[in-house]
């Protein structure tokens, strides 16, 4: 059974935290610091610039070595929210790419400089900053990391590393970390292999740790494991800053992740680590090989479910239909890789709880396809992991394998259509065979059409640039067409693939062709869509930025062991229980970014309590697990916002 109890309870508590100010964090005290004058200037965790009173001025040895006018930190987080506005100024009309790497630079230069004002920009502007340091900009930033690297940030352990690890885990300066991203970097985004370039998507991350779960940035490492790169472009490129190398594989690749998992837990026992953007075969093997031996968790895989799940039962809200009626949606998922597979592993866990039974074959209610088309038991070297998803009798209902996807969407007449494929446009995937009827009517040259071809499977702006010389470009959108048919009164439509550029489709497309009354997703940010009438498309942000920030939490502030499927259940069930009647009717089915501090609240509390519950919280700090037992919701609740670090200035004192 569906935890009814549980959800309605869950929803109390966000409720009771939402509007909440969340800055009555406690302030904290003085910080103690063992260097002095130009050394704290040059260390963006004590640094406070021109903010340093005259007091500590003397105290640490700064007289002199600062311009005498102080500056109050109100009056600094103007002055560069001031020169930010200004480069948006006088960037207008440049390129998305030129202003968004203008933008991260700005952001950048302050994160190397001065850490606690950073941060309180990045809280304070959560929904403008998020898309310059995490999706879709961290993607650009990987992608010209050798040319935008100044500083090194977080630590990178490279396959010539082994039998180095322990040593070298020592050398990072904070005595104690709480929250470690990393990659190794074999699938950043949907932008594929991009090798050491990778180390932007931890410490975005790893930002969003910060901004949204209050993890104190001292206590935060982001993780780079080099192994090499298949991405044949960087292995040829003379300033690539990674292992010139192919990929480890096998024995050899673990033997190197297990000693730096061996490395980081004898340096760092209650530390949580998130694993992000390794390829599927990895994701998974590693996945299992440790979450039963180490508090971790794969955010491809079990956070991105989370986040989709939560999503897909507002979307059945929105139908006005009763939560248990998830088990009657007809889901068709996109994309056969860590991200699709563990949605589904997920969506079958609901439905098994919903409907009591093990054995999702009878009525299986999912439709798996990956580059191939159609996944059916009939598929040659069925993936193991795609296996209990497989159809079992496809010509019963008029398809086969490797059907595509228009097929499959006009047969099944899906309630819900999600993509996690990595290719944009792949909603509109009939462009090319389309294009192929129609080579001789094209109105570009022989070149352009050829190219246009290539390029369409992957590439949005091929599209667009069809879109903008075809006549009738009604035709080149038959899948998302095809969802007009579909049964559901409020078809959902999640282009979950980042970044912006890798978007199954366009919200713009998806309003446009499969209709007003869908409810629509993506992975990266898009505006509205304005329907006419006054009317509004409502883009929801499916991404899994809204969960794995309170998982880390509440994992961290519980002190469990593992991270077991309870807790992610925990955290999905929390977030879908955030909307309110009226938000999900309206097509909202997550909340603003702006309020992602208090989400993350919530979330990490809805954890704590199913570790508690679970009896695997050991308890965090000076709080027991004992203490943890006797905690009331509003308690849990009241303990987790009190461990969310704030961004303020705390006098230092020096220590020798
Ligand atoms: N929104 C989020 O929170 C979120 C979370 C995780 C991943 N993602 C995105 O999802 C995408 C996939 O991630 P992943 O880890 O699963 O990657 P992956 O490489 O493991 O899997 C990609 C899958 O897509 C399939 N595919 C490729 N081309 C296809 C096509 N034309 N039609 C149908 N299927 C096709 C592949 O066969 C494979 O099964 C990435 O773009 C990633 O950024 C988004
Ligand atoms: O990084 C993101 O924005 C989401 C997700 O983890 C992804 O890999 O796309
Ligand atoms: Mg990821």
């Amino acid at each position: 059974m569906w935890r009814i109890a549980r959800f309605a309870a869950a929803a109390e508590a966000a409720v009771s935290v939402r509007g909440a100010r969340w800055f009555s964090a406690a302030i904290p005290g003085p910080c103690i610091v063992h260097k002095r004058g130009a050394d704290i200037l040059h260390d963006p965790w004590f640094n406070k610039d021109t903010g340093f009173p005259l007091t500590e001025r003397d105290r640490l040895g700064l007289r002199g070595l600062l311009p005498p006018r102080i500056i109050s930190f109100e009056q600094q987080y103007d002055r560069f929210m001031e020169s930010f506005r200004s480069l948006e100024k006088n960037t207008q009309g440049q390129s998305t790419k030129v202003v968004s790497l203008a933008k991260w630079r700005i952001l950048n230069r302050l994160h190397d400089r001065n850490e606690t004002l950073y941060y309180r920009v990045l809280i304070d502007n959560i929904k403008d900053f998020a898309p310059i340091i995490y999706t879709p900009t961290v993607g650009l930033v990987c992608q010209n990391y050798s040319g935008l690297f100044r500083r090194p940030r977080g630590m990178y352990f490279s396959a010539k590393d082994k039998g180095e690890m322990m040593s070298m885990i020592y050398n990072w300066p904070s005595q104690q970390v709480d929250m470690i991203v990393l990659t190794d970097g074999s699938r950043i985004l949907g932008l594929g292999d991009l090798g050491v370039q990778g180390i932007g998507i931890p410490i975005g991350k790893l930002d969003m740790y910060v901004a949204a779960a209050g993890i104190n940035p001292q206590r935060v490492l982001p993780v780079m494991l080099d192994v090499g790169t298949n991405n044949v472009r960087l292995l040829q490129d003379p300033l690539y800053l990674g292992l010139r190398q192919p990929r480890l594989e096998g024995e050899e690749y673990l033997n190197i992740i297990d000693e730096f998992m061996e490395a980081v837990y004898t340096r760092w026992p209650k530390a949580v680590i998130q694993f992000e953007d390794f390829q599927m075969k990895w994701a998974f093997e590693t996945l299992q090989r440790y979450r039963k031996r180490f508090c971790m968790f794969n955010d491809d895989v079990q956070g991105t479910a989370g986040v989709a799940i939560a999503g897909l039962l507002g979307a059945v809200r929105a139908q006005g239909r009763p939560l248990s009626d998830f088990a009657k949606q007809k889901i068709v998922v996109v994309g056969a890789g860590s991200a699709g597979i563990g949605v589904l592993n997920m969506a079958k866990q609901v439905v098994t709880r919903m409907t009591g039974n093990d054995e999702i074959q009878a009525s299986n209610p999912f439709w798996l396809l990956d580059k191939d088309g159609l996944v059916t038991r009939n598929r040659k070297n069925l993936d193991p992991a795609a296996s209990p998803f497989a159809r079992g009798n496809p010509e019963a209902e008029g398809l086969m394998e490797g059907a595509s996807l228009v097929e499959v969407v006009k047969k099944v007449r899906p309630d819900v259509l999600l993509g996690l494929s990595g290719v944009g446009g792949v909603f509109n995937n009939e462009c090319c065979s389309w294009l192929l009827q129609r080579k001789e009517d094209f109105v570009f040259n022989q070149v352009q059409w050829f190219r246009a071809v290539y390029f369409l499977a992957s590439k949005s702006h091929a599209k667009r640039l069809l879109l903008d010389n075809v006549p009738n470009v009604q035709s080149i959108n038959q899948v998302l067409a095809a969802m007009r048919e579909s049964t559901s009164s409020r078809p959902a439509i999640f282009a979950m693939s980042n970044p912006t550029a890798n978007a199954e489709c366009t919200p713009a497309d998806a309003f446009k062709y499969a209709g007003d009354h869908i409810v629509f997703a993506s992975g990266s940010p898009f505006e509205d869509i304005h329907l006419g009438n006054g009317k509004a498309g409502h883009v929801n942000q499916a991404n899994n930025m809204y969960l794995f920030p309170g998982i880390g939490l509440g994992a961290l502030l519980s002190g469990a062991r593992v991270i077991s499927d309870g807790m992610l259940q925990a955290a999905s069930e929390c977030l879908a229980s955030y909307m309110t009647e009226k938000e999900i009717q309206d097509g909202i089915l997550y909340p603003s970014i702006s309020s992602i501090r208090d989400i993350t609240k919530a979330v990490g509390a809805a954890v704590v309590q199913e570790a508690v519950d679970e009896e695997l919280a050991e308890g965090h700090g000076d709080v027991g697990s004992k203490e943890l037992i006797h905690m009331s919701k509003d308690e849990i609740l009241e303990y987790v916002g009190r461990h969310m670090w704030f961004p303020v200035y705390s006098p230092l004192v020096h220590e020798k």
